[in-house]
């Protein structure tokens, strides 16, 4: 008996495939063609993704939106600001809202601002993607999960599970989750790999309104690149400081012109302490500039053209106890 055997995919398909398997950045994009939606069959809804810091919120921004626009390192509370992420999949435009990791141990001005926006953030959305660490659950998260308004489907999102070792602790672990909140689903996971964020858009997809997309399909953010600049150089900023730099520490971007091709960006990185500055200015100024080209090359790659940064670093002692200086600086 003869077994039908499936036809061949056409050429360009397979040469995504290809390129996709062997990793190839932005092949995706260039090879694959965006099929058509009907109008009635397009989804779009606001997701937020809260959780204590240091869970893994923007490595899983990052990859749901498939590019960099919100910041790692391994320093708890880098994401200030609230960011959202765009990812248009088949039908459905998911708007992904980052939020700063809940900041329970200190109440100064600057964590009262980042609380207001944790609230603001998932009042309206169409679900809440609460992301702890797999097997984990201690008392920030459970600070943030009172948070969290009764009437929005909540997703428990247990993250990091390829650092789980002891796999059977894990069905107690979710049964006495459920005890916790009326979770809409489980879904461990790990944000690093590929399949299991897919599997996450598959998930997340019902929880859409039908209605018409509210960005192009091919827009993966809202935010300027004014604010990208500042957020790359924050980034290197603690990835090269270690822990020694308090979290306090904030960029400025002081200047942002664009001459065809070229961005000149002058940025100043405002520092607490006289003794701060000097771990970042490093010896003989190596660490500054070591900021400023690592920065300068990750968004020479996002925007794809040249960029001139220019790098200065400020004392503005006590800061992050001024209300005023808080919101001066952005972070209402
Ligand atoms: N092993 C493992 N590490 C992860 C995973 N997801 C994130 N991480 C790591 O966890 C650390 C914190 O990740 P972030 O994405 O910065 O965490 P965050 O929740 O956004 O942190 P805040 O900005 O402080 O709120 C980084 O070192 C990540 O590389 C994962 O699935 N597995």
């Amino acid at each position: 008996m003869s077994q039908k055997t499936p036809a061949p995919p056409p050429a360009d398909n397979l040469e995504a495939m290809l390129a996709r398997a062997l990793g190839k950045p932005g092949a995706t994009e260039a090879a694959e063609p965006r099929p058509e939606v009907a109008e009635a069959d397009k989804r779009c809804g606001y997701v937020a993704i809260v959780g204590k810091p240091n869970v893994g919120k923007s490595t899983l921004l990052n990859a749901l939106v498939g590019q960099k626009v919100s910041i790692t390192s391994r320093k708890a509370q880098t994401t200030r600001h609230r960011i959202t992420g765009i990812r248009t999949e088949g039908a459905s435009q998911y708007i992904f809202v980052d939020t700063p990791g809940f900041q329970t141990r200190h109440g100064n001005a600057l964590n009262r601002s980042l609380n207001k926006t944790v609230l603001g953030a998932v009042a309206d959305v169409d679900l809440i993607l609460f992301v702890v660490e797999a097997g984990r659950f201690n008392l920030a998260d459970a600070k943030v999960l009172s948070l969290l308004p009764p009437d929005v489907p909540v997703i428990l999102l247990a993250n990091k599970l390829d650092e789980v070792h002891r796999r059977g602790d894990l069905a107690p672990w979710l049964r006495s989750m459920q005890e916790r909140h009326a979770f809409a689903e489980f879904v461990p996971m790990s944000a690093k790999a590929a399949k299991d964020i897919q599997r996450l858009f598959t998930i997340c997809e019902k929880y859409l309104p039908q209605q018409p997309w509210i960005h192009d399909a091919e827009d993966l953010t809202d935010r300027s690149e004014r604010f990208m600049a500042a957020e790359m150089v924050r980034e290197k900023l603690f990835r090269l400081t270690g822990d020694e730099l308090p979290y306090t520490s904030t960029v400025i971007i002081d200047r942002f012109e664009e001459e065809g091709q070229l961005r000149r960006i002058a940025a100043t990185i405002v520092v607490e302490r006289e003794g701060h500055k000097g771990m970042v200015i490093g010896d003989k100024g190596e660490k500054l500039k070591r900021i400023g080209t690592e920065a300068r090359m990750e968004l020479e790659k996002l925007w794809g053209g040249k960029v001139f940064l220019e790098l200065w670093v400020k004392v503005r002692s006590g800061w992050a106890d001024d209300e005023a200086r808080v919101r001066s600086f952005g972070y209402e």
